[in-house]
């Protein structure tokens, strides 16, 4: 469209390994990620270089379940154009056009930052697929997004939306997935009692200790699903997932809590509440390894709740957030804290700035 102001959204999210011989590389750029292991270097880089190398045959394994490599990119790429769809109607005159920022892998945030700038982006709105704020995502690629940015010369006017851990399209989709899955388990299993596991992807605790605003959000987003579904305090719990490393992480942990549900003989409902589409750690971690660990512990049923995808009122409350981010003229903040993101639907911090 000629003279059309354009509208970028980039979407923030981890990336994965899209083959075999991606899987150590994609491990390295994790781990060498001063959001993840706060070393210097030249000591991050060489401990990242050695839990790479130490990790890549489990890992491997893990995508060699999923065909080779991660589903995380073609997934995204669904909700890309599912959003386009749904702000195609920002008025005659507006193209908007999504593009996928990805941490640890292609297309990395580098390679989305010079497409938005070919593209001749009018205004651009960061958009992590990251409800909830944590240093470890949302932070890291904020901070590597504007150090491309300022790079390339990237002068669009930049609006990040720092995080929704309870927006109502996407507590919507989650209530009615999880809704979904409930009524699987009892048809399986009428008689046993239900537990609701609540799965999140786990952090080291001393990264919460220092002030992350994560597991704080993890469970306002739980909050208002349990509000909404009217769910009993006694049938649900919050629990985290894909512990790596020595260090001690947030607990309960998700297989602990599937195993003394499993033992008791109840039906178990597991739902992600913290990743927004399928891959490793819901595909291989919750549906293979923890569902073979239900089973066996004596499960009376054991459904997993899909990812909210490309659920339409997950999409629809993207578009919403992506809507207030461009009316906003809010200045330039720090990062979200605990505080200030307390309570609230969506995050006070979205932030402006070029
Ligand atoms: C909610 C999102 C995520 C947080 C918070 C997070 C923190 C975090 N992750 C690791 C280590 C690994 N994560 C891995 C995979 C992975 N992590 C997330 C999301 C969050 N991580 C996703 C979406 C994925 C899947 C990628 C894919 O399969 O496409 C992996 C690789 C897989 C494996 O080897 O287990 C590692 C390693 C740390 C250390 C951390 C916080 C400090
Ligand atoms: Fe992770
Ligand atoms: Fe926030």
């Amino acid at each position: 469209m000629p003279g059309a102001r354009r509208i970028a959204i980039v979407l923030f999210n981890l990336g994965g390994p899209d083959r075999q011989e991606a899987v150590q590389p994609f491990l390295f750029n994790l781990f060498n990620d001063p959001n993840i292991i706060a070393l210097p270097n030249p000591f991050r880089y060489l401990l990242a270089k050695l839990i790479a190398k130490r990790r890549a045959p489990v890992a491997r394994a893990v995508y060699q379940k999923m065909g080779g490599g991660s589903p995380i990119l073609p997934n995204t790429e669904v909700q890309a154009r599912a959003l386009e769809a749904a702000l195609g109607d920002l008025g005659p005159g507006t193209e908007v056009g999504c593009f996928i920022a990805m941490r640890y892998w292609h297309p990395f945030t580098e390679e989305a930052a010079k497409a938005v700038l070919q593209w001749g982006a009018d205004e651009i709105v960061l958009l992590p697929l990251y409800p909830q704020f944590s240093t470890t995502t949302t932070a890291s690629s904020y901070r590597v997004w504007k150090a491309a940015a300022r790079k390339l010369g990237l002068k669009a006017p930049q609006r990040l939306v720092c995080c929704y851990p309870a927006e109502p399209g996407f507590v919507a989709a989650l209530a009615d997935i999880t809704a979904g899955a409930i009524a699987k388990a009892r048809a399986e299993a009428p008689q046993a009692r239900l537990r609701v596991i609540f799965s999140a992807h786990g952090l080291p605790k001393k990264i919460v200790d220092k002030g992350d605003p994560y597991v704080a959000q993890v469970e306002a987003t739980v909050a208002a699903t349990v509000t909404k579904l009217g769910l009993a305090a006694d049938d649900w719990i919050i629990a985290y997932q894909s512990r790596v490393g020595p260090l001690e992480w947030v607990g309960p942990a998700t297989d602990v809590v599937i195993e003394e549900a499993a033992r008791a003989g109840q039906a178990i409902v597991v739902v992600p509440v913290a990743f927004v589409s399928e891959h490793s750690e819901t595909l291989v971690e919750l549906d293979i390894e923890y569902g073979e660990l239900a089973h066996e512990a004596g499960a009376a049923a054991y459904v997993r709740a899909p990812t909210v995808d490309a659920h339409e009122r997950f999409i629809a409350g993207l578009a919403g957030l992506a809507r207030d981010a461009l009316g906003t003229t809010a200045p330039i903040r720090p990062g979200c804290t605990r505080d200030a993101c307390k309570g609230r639907e969506q995050c006070a911090m979205t932030q402006a700035g070029a």
